[in-house]
C-alpha cells in the first residue's frame, strides 16, 4: 500500500515525521492538494473508525495530512477519497508519549497498515524512528485485535475496552 501526505509545512521542520518519511523513502509528500491521490484519508474529524473492511476501498493508497494540531481542524482534511479515524492508540513519539489519539502522521500511517494486516509494511515505515518500534509494541494487543475485526462497529466495542480503562 502507498503512503501520501498532504504536507502543510506548519509544523516544526526539524521534529516533522513527514520530511523524515519522504527523505526516506518511505512516503510521497504533496505540497499541493490537488496532486493528492485518492485513498483512505486518515482524519481524526472523521465519523467512522477504521477497520480491515476499508483496505480495499482506498485503491491502495493511504493519504495524511501533515499540518500542525492547531490547525488540523475538520474543514483542512477536504482530501478526496473515505475519510475514516483511527480507533485508540497511544502515541509513542517523545512529545505526546502515552497520549491516546493524537498521533504522529508515521503513527497513524503505521496503526492504519497494522490495521489492514500489513505488519511488515508498519514496521518499515516506523523503522527511520528511534522511537518507531516502542509503538508497535506500546499497542500490540488493541492492534492485534483490531487486525481481527470485521467492521467498524467492532472495532468500536473492541475501542471501548481500552476507553473504560482511561
Ligand atoms: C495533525 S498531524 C501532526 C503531524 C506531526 N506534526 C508530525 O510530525 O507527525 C497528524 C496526522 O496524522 C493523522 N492522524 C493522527 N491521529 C489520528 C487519528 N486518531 N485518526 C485519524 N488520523 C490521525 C491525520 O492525518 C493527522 O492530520
Amino acid at each position: 500500500m502507498e503512503c501520501h501526505v498532504y504536507y502543510e509545512g506548519d509544523d516544526d521542520p526539524d521534529k516533522c515525521t513527514a520530511r523524515r518519511l519522504e527523505k526516506f523513502d518511505r512516503a510521497i509528500l504533496h505540497r499541493s492538494m490537488r496532486q493528492v491521490p485518492y485513498g483512505v484519508v486518515l482524519n481524526p474529524h472523521a465519523e467512522q473508525a477504521l477497520s480491515p473492511a476499508d483496505a480495499e476501498d482506498g485503491l491502495g493508497t493511504l493519504v495524511a495530512l501533515d499540518c500542525s494540531w492547531e490547525s488540523a481542524e475538520e474543514a483542512s482534511f477536504s482530501m478526496n477519497g473515505v475519510h475514516r479515524a483511527l480507533p485508540f492508540l497511544v502515541a509513542a513519539n517523545p512529545i505526546n508519549y502515552g497520549r491516546p489519539f493524537q498521533l504522529t502522521t508515521v503513527e497513524a500511517l503505521a496503526g492504519a497498515l497494522r490495521i489492514f494486516g500489513e505488519a511488515e509494511a508498519a514496521a518499515d515505515l516506523l523503522e527511520p524512528f528511534r522511537w518507531g518500534e516502542t509503538f508497535l509494541t506500546l499497542n500490540e494487543e488493541p492492534l492485534d485485535r483490531y487486525a481481527a475485526c470485521t467492521d467498524s462497529s467492532d472495532i468500536v466495542a473492541v475501542q471501548d475496552d481500552y476507553l473504560a480503562d482511561e
